[in-house]
């Protein structure tokens, strides 16, 4: 499937009225015309094409490749999409910048914010992220109460939910960014799933309705597919507070978007690039590496391979990757859904809304107080709802805002999506401590890139660039004792 097949859906028949400007055409180009110019430089590997191939343009694709460029190795990135980016996407809705993909940045993600500081980016806000009011579906009935309120009572039943030890989990993940430090703690809690956890607690009922959803958007699926562990580690990377779990993950974006940052890597980097270029296979014979597309066939000292999880299995690796790899490419990831906006006509100011399994919307907050309405950014369930479908969306979100008319939806199918399969990483129980050193394992000149099996944000922006940083040094390294 093309990119242009996999247009973002929206509803241009809710615009009649609405003076819309959103189409699929209007996505920002991620291309630079620096993008095509080859950038001849010293090969260290006499025998090669390049020293590096990077397979994958996401953040870990990029960053692996500005930074082997930086060490002077000649670099090839190979993206099969027509655009950089990956599992982020900038595009606009009328006024207004959207991000369909990864969005939010913190400055307590390392990586990210280094990157952010470097290229000189500043910081923009969704209001949502910290209501003044709140709802939340528990059976067939929608609650209500003011954000501040709300916020207390999540913050006792999430504590109570992840005090596994009387230190509010603190024990499990004594350091966050070395995920399996306490590895017996992690496989105790790896075995589990989030609703195996709840039933080991005695939570009063109001708690455990709040609760309930906040767990079903860690995989926006049914959550006894996704691991207690990896939720400790969420909870971890907030501090072991709830509020600040949402400030970290839900608040602030990049005011250039992500596609501002992207470009910047970019341009800081003189590798060479090819985007259309879907990567087919990897063959490896003795030291050297061959990186087929159906176009071309490139040979490199080492190649990283900086493409999602979910994906992996759609190259053919020769020799083959190890079970780790096969089995959790195979599987997939647990975290799955789908992001979209919803422009409704009701003003219904900062707002949060969640909702547990199978509710199809899990997660919904205001994004944009407009004169003409609210937009609002909408997690769903994976398969729930039809973004396609107007009275489905309407239906839906009326569980939660009981008079709202929706004006249009703008999404992106990112499950349908070849290239990605699939939204943030989120595993399955079993994951973390028995597939994720094995998806970070070098195989001969091959090394791997990926948010999906970073160390500390795992899942988000800030993972896909620490891995990317770390690939390239791993690379330079093992490259220059080859010298
Ligand atoms: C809807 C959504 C919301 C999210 N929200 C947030 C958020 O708010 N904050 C946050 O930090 N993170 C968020 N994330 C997660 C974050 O976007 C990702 O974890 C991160 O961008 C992944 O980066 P990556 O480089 O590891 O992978 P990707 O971005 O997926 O990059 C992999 C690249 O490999 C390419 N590729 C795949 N197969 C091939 C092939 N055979 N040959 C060549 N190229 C190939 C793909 O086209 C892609 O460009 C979200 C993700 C989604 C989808």
């Amino acid at each position: 499937m093309k990119d242009d097949d996999l247009k973002i859906q929206h509803r241009r028949r809710f615009l009649a009225n609405a003076g819309a400007t959103i189409a699929a055409g209007a996505v920002v180009p991620l291309v630079s015309k620096a993008a095509e110019v080859k950038a001849p430089r010293l090969a260290r590997s006499k025998n090669t094409d390049f020293d590096v191939v990077v397979i994958g343009g996401g953040f870990a694709g990029l960053t692996s490749a500005r930074d082997c460029a930086k060490r002077g190795l000649k670099t090839l990135l190979l993206e099969a999409r027509t655009r950089i980016g990956g599992r982020t996407f900038v595009t606009h809705y009328q006024d207004h910048q959207v991000e369909l993909g990864g969005t939010w940045i913190h400055w307590a993600q390392p990586y990210v914010w280094t990157e952010i500081n470097r290229y000189g980016l500043t910081l923009a806000e969704t209001p949502g992220a910290s209501p003044n009011s709140f709802s939340w579906r528990t059976g067939n009935q929608t609650k209500n109460a003011d954000g501040e309120k709300a916020f207390a009572m999540l913050t006792e039943a999430m504590n109570k939910y992840c005090d596994v030890d009387g230190q509010l989990g603190r024990t499990v993940y004594p350091r966050a960014p070395e995920p399996l430090f306490n590895i017996d703690g992690v496989r105790k809690y790896d075995a589990m799933t989030l609703t195996d956890r709840l039933k080991q607690i005695n939570l009063r009922q109001d708690l455990s309705d709040l609760l309930a959803p906040q767990y079903t958007i860690n995989v926006h699926r049914d959550p006894s597919t996704g691991s207690f562990a990896e939720q400790l580690h969420w909870w971890a990377r907030g501090d072991f507070d709830i509020s600040l779990l949402f400030d970290r993950c839900g608040h602030y974006k990049i005011a250039q978007g992500t596609s501002g940052l992207a470009q910047a890597i970019r341009n800081d980097g003189d590798f060479e690039l090819k985007t259309g270029s879907p990567v087919k296979a990897v063959t490896q014979k003795g030291d050297l590496v061959t990186v087929s597309t159906d176009q071309a066939s490139y040979t490199a000292a080492a190649v990283i391979c900086a493409v999602p999880v979910n994906t992996l299995k759609n190259i053919r690796f020769e020799p083959g990757l190890n079970a780790a790899k096969q089995t959790a490419s195979k599987v997939g990831v647990a975290g799955t859904g789908n992001k979209c906006y919803i422009h409704i006509k009701q003003k219904i100011g900062v707002w949060m809304g969640t909702a547990p399994h199978p509710y199809p919307i899990t997660l919904a907050f205001t994004e944009q107080e407009r004169d003409d309405g609210t937009l609002i950014v909408c997690f769903d369930a994976a398969g729930k709802l039809d973004v396609n479908d107007q009275a489905g969306v309407q239906a839906a979100l009326r569980g939660l805002i009981p008079d709202a008319e929706v004006v249009s939806v703008i999404s992106y199918p990112w499950t349908a999506d070849p290239y990605s399969q699939g939204t943030w990483a989120f595993y399955h129980p079993g994951q973390l401590s028995g597939s994720w050193m094995g998806l970070r394992q070098q195989e001969g000149n091959i090394f791997f890139a990926s948010s999906d099996s970073a160390e500390l944000w795992r899942g988000f922006i800030d993972g896909a660039i620490e891995s990317g940083v770390r690939t390239a040094t791993e690379v330079f390294n093992s490259l220059s004792k080859k010298a």
